[in-house]
């Protein structure tokens, strides 16, 4: 079953990710009733630059990461970014986050200025993710293995890399087999959202120069982390 290194690696990861959350004050803004293109795009924009803050905080906590090359940190971080706020924003639509959250976000993404061809998939990803039924742990550790990439663009030691998410895909495997034991390639299945986020993160950079056409603004965390402006 689980090695004792495995069940400390399971509590960190899941005590990491229970702990940094978008504070309930940001995210009770959702609620408030403008629903303008231009309001949409501003709180999502607020959202997205709290969720960035918690990811670099969750992303400390994963052991080893902070040992890697800092230049190899920022690049995994980066790499990582978008793909690691659709598997958090997939969770609010799907868990039915606090009340009403669920509605008023999808409500906001809809109608915040991307265009239909974008919405399609993504909401498909969303509905894929929802079918899943994964648990917090296996949230957890998806969203780490996403981070822990070691194909990104400019990373040196990829090797590093790669020996950190080992650790963590064979755990999330035990994961899968201990609550979803019925379905032998639920495992597989998760891996294939990965390659799905892929193909998402793609549209997301053609996104992102729409809206600046637009000259939708971004904050300086988002410029950096998106290489926008
Ligand atoms: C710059 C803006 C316009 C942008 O650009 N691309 C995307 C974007 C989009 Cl539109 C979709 C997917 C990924 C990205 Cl980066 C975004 C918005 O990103 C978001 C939006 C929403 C959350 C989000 C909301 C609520 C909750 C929640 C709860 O309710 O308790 C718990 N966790 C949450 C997280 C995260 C990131």
């Amino acid at each position: 079953e689980f090695t004792t290194e495995q069940q400390a690696l399971m509590r960190v990861i899941t005590d990491a990710y229970n702990k940094h959350q978008i504070p309930q004050d940001v995210t009770k803004k959702l609620l408030q009733d403008q629903y303008s293109t231009e309001e949409n795009f501003l709180l999502l924009t607020e959202m997205a630059t709290s969720q960035v803050q918690v990811l670099v905080e969750f992303t400390k906590n994963i052991p080893g990461f902070l040992s890697l090359d800092r230049e190899d940190q920022i690049a995994l971080l980066k790499g990582s970014a978008v793909e690691a706020m659709f598997l958090r924003s997939a969770q609010a639509l799907n868990k039915k986050m606090p009340i009403g959250h669920t509605e008023v976000l999808e409500e906001r993404i809809h109608k915040s200025g991307i265009s239909e061809e974008f919405i399609k998939p993504m909401f498909n990803f969303y509905k894929s993710i929802g079918e899943l039924h994964m648990v917090l742990e296996e949230q957890a550790l998806l969203t780490t293995i996403t981070i822990l990439t070691p194909d990104r663009p400019y990373v040196k030691d990829q090797p590093a890399v790669e020996r950190l998410q080992e650790n963590v895909l064979d755990l999330l495997r035990k994961m899968c087999v201990l609550h979803h034991p019925q379905e032998p390639q639920y495992f597989a299945r998760l891996l294939g959202r990965l390659t799905e986020l892929r193909t998402l993160s793609h549209y997301h950079a053609e996104m992102l120069a729409s809206w600046k056409v637009n000259n939708h603004k971004f904050t300086p965390l988002l410029c950096e982390i998106w290489d926008v402006q």
